[in-house]
């Protein structure tokens, strides 16, 4: 089965609404079409009213990089996913390496999240990956086999083909080092596997799965020619309006 790729930017805590509002302006026109890739940008809750009104009428998709799994609440500081829905955001990012590292993101609230997603329609970006020491210690299939089975609990099996799982090597993140396309490969093949173990064959065969981590325009070529990664998850790379469309003129070949 053939997936459509899906390249998505995840900006972090970077961008003013103003410097996020000039960059969507800048590729909204030129991304290429939905037909032939998923193009998405993660910003900082703050842009996204601005941003999803800048992107109408474009292929280019707008994403929360977080979302609270509450409606509604005494949360403090948290964005509910009624609050997203509202605005016309389509993706979430959740289970993000640095919010699992830095704000008590665990595999219970990841899924409690993906759970909340799917009852205000925004399709999840599932994020899951081993440490250096984990991939060291040959423990990397325990790791991310425990994470995307907890992740995916209580799914139905239709709503399971739309999550987007993004695999990121933790020790790739940031650092310039990308696992090789062999290796990324052989784990996204893992998780493809986990996800037919929990539901089917042609679940698995849907579910789209990203590689993440130091990703370039010049490294993402080889990701995508492997059988089992669908797209990327991409930090630096995707903070300037030309290297994002160069990153997604790879789709195009
Ligand atoms: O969400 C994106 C990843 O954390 C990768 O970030 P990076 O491309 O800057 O290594």
């Amino acid at each position: 089965m053939s997936r459509k790729p899906i390249i998505a930017g995840n900006w972090k805590m970077n961008k003013t609404v103003k410097e996020a509002h000039e960059f969507v302006e800048a590729v909204k026109d030129k991304v290429p079409s939905a037909d032939l890739v998923d193009s998405v940008v993660a910003a900082p809750f703050l842009a996204l009213d601005r941003l999803v009104a800048d992107a109408k009428g474009s292929d280019l998709k707008i994403s929360a990089e977080n979302v609270h799994f509450e409606n509604s609440g005494a949360f403090t500081g948290e964005v509910s996913p009624v609050m997203l829905e509202d605005l016309g955001v389509q993706y979430a990012i959740i289970g993000h390496s640095e919010r699992r590292a830095m704000f008590a993101e665990t595999d219970e609230t990841v899924n409690k999240k993906v759970l909340a997603s799917f009852a205000h329609h925004l399709i999840p970006i599932v994020c899951v990956g081993e440490t250096l020491d984990e991939r060291e210690g040959g423990k990397w299939q325990s790791v991310v086999k425990n994470q995307v089975t907890k992740a995916f609990a209580g799914v139905p099996s239709d709503q399971a083909a739309d999550v987007v799982v993004a695999y990121e090597p933790i020790w790739a993140i940031g650092t310039g080092k990308s696992a090789s396309s062999d290796d990324a490969n052989e784990v996204c093949a893992y998780i493809r596997k986990t996800v037919a173990d929990l539901y089917d064959e042609t679940v698995a065969a849907k579910v789209r799965i990203q590689y993440g981590g130091s990703v370039k325009p010049a490294t993402i070529g080889d990701l995508l020619a492997q059988s089992d990664i669908d797209g990327a998850l991409v930090g630096g790379a995707s903070l300037q309006p030309e290297s994002f469309l160069a990153l997604l003129d790879a789709v195009k070949g």
